[in-house]
C-alpha cells in the first residue's frame, strides 16, 4: 500500500491549454495517507475520473507529479504503478470460469496455488458467487459479472492502491448495500489505500473516511463526512452533502452580527472578510429553530419526510429549509432564530475565520 502525493497536477485534454476554462483539472496539490480509504465525490464533469485515470496512469497530467510513497511514478504505467481498477462496467474473461478469472491476477503474479485458493474462495463468498464458482463467466447476469470485476479488484493484498470508478452503478441497490459494506470490511482487514469514486453522497459518506469533494476542476473540500457537514470550506460543499443543502444567504458583515436582509443575526464569532469580497451566511436546515421568537418567516410549504418533517419558507425575502422533527409546532406566526454554533460564513464562496 502506499502514499500518494499528487504534486500540482493539472490537466487539459486540448493542446496548448490558453486559459483556467481549458483545464479539466484547474490544480490538485494534497497528500493522501497510506492505507486511507478515499471517496472522490462531485457532480458529473467536475473532473473526478480524469483525477482517479491520472494516478492510475492512464492519463498522464500537463503538468505536476505523482509520488508513491516518495517515488516519482509520474511516468509508469498502470502495471509498473502496480494499482488495481474495478471500472464502472465489469472488465472480464468471458470465457473463463468464475474462479479462473477471480485468481487470474494472482496466477499472474506466480501467488503460490494454495494462496490463490485461500483468496478466491474468500472474494467467492464476499461476493456470494459460490454456486457459480464453476461456471463460465459468459453466463452471467451484468451485475453478477460486475461483482467479478470487484473480486478481480479485491483480491491481491500487495497492490499500491485500489481505484474504483462508480463500479456499483449496475448492482442492484439491496447487494450495493452489502457490497459496500464488505469493500469497508476488507479495507479494515488489509489496510488498503483506497479511492473511489462516486457522485452519491451516501455512497461517499458510507464508504470512506474522508471524502475529497471537487468541483469544476478543483478539489473543495476532503474532510470527514462531520467534518463537510459542520464546516463545509465552500458553498458548494454546503449544498451538495446533506438533503436539504445547506441555506446560503447573501449577507454583510457589521463586527460579531451578520446582516440579511433588515434581520441581524448574531455571530459567535469576528469574521475576517476582506472588502469587496461577495459575503454569505451559510446555516444547515436542521440547526434554525421554528417558532414563536426570533425573526419572521413566511411558510410556503411544508414536506414531511417520515421522521422530519422539510419546512420551504422565505426570509428576508430569500428561500430557506428548515428541518423540524415530525411531532414539531409549526405556529400560526412563524419565527426562526439560527443556531449562533451552526453559522458559517463565506467569502467570495470560501468559508472565512475569525478576525485576528
Ligand atoms: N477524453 C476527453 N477529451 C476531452 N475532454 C474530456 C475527455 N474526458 C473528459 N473530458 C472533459 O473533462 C471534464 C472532466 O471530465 P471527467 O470525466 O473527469 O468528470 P467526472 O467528474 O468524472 O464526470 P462523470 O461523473 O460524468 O464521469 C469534463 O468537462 C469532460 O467533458
Amino acid at each position: 500500500m502506499a502514499q500518494i502525493n499528487l504534486e500540482h497536477i493539472r490537466h487539459a485534454y486540448g493542446a496548448k491549454p490558453k486559459s483556467e476554462a481549458d483545464y479539466a483539472l484547474r490544480e490538485v496539490h494534497h497528500e493522501w495517507n497510506d492505507g486511507g480509504a478515499y471517496a472522490l465525490l462531485g457532480p458529473s464533469g467536475c473532473g473526478k475520473t480524469t483525477l482517479l485515470n491520472i494516478i492510475s496512469g492512464l492519463i498522464n497530467p500537463s503538468e505536476g507529479r505523482i509520488l508513491f510513497d516518495g517515488h516519482d511514478v509520474t511516468h509508469l504505467s498502470t502495471q509498473e504503478r502496480n494499482i488495481a481498477q474495478v471500472f464502472q462496467f465489469p472488465v472480464i474473461y468471458d470465457t473463463m470460469t468464475v474462479y479462473d478469472n477471480l485468481a487470474f491476477p494472482l496466477r499472474n503474479r506466480h501467488v503460490p496455488e494454495a494462496e490463490v485458493d485461500r483468496r478466491v474462495k474468500e472474494i467467492i463468498e464476499m461476493t456470494g458467487l459460490g454456486g457459480w464458482a464453476n461456471k463460465t463467466a459468459r453466463r452471467l447476469t451484468a451485475d453478477q459479472k460486475q461483482k467479478i470485476s470487484l473480486g478481480r479488484g479485491l483480491v491481491r493484498s500487495d497492490v499500491s492502491a485500489i481505484l474504483f470508478d462508480e463500479p456499483l452503478t449496475v448492482i442492484d441497490p439491496e447487494m450495493k448495500w452489502v457490497l459496500r459494506s464488505q469493500i469497508k470490511r476488507l479495507h479494515k482487514q488489509f489496510g488498503f489505500t483506497m479511492v473511489y469514486v462516486t457522485h452519491d453522497q451516501t455512497e461517499a459518506l458510507t464508504f470512506a473516511d474522508k471524502v475529497v469533494v471537487m468541483y469544476d476542476g478543483q478539489i473543495v473540500q476532503i474532510g470527514t463526512p462531520a467534518e463537510l457537514f459542520e464546516r463545509p470550506r465552500h458553498t458548494f460543499v454546503g449544498y451538495f452533502i446533506g438533503s436539504p443543502g445547506m441555506n446560503v444567504l447573501p449577507a454583510t458583515i457589521e463586527g460579531s452580527r451578520a446582516a440579511v436582509g433588515n434581520e441581524r443575526i448574531a455571530l459567535n464569532f469576528q469574521p475576517k472578510v476582506t472588502p469587496g469580497a461577495k459575503t454569505e451566511l451559510g446555516i444547515r436546515p436542521e440547526f434554525i429553530m421554528l417558532g414563536r421568537e426570533g425573526m419572521p418567516v413566511a411558510i410556503t410549504k411544508v414536506e414531511d419526510i417520515g421522521r422530519r418533517k422539510i419546512v420551504r419558507a422565505r426570509f428576508a425575502d430569500r428561500p430557506i429549509s428548515i428541518v423540524v422533527d415530525e411531532d414539531g409546532e409549526i405556529p400560526a406566526e412563524p419565527r426562526v432564530t439560527f443556531d449562533p454554533k451552526a453559522i458559517n460564513i463565506y467569502a467570495d464562496s470560501w468559508r472565512v475565520g475569525e478576525e485576528a
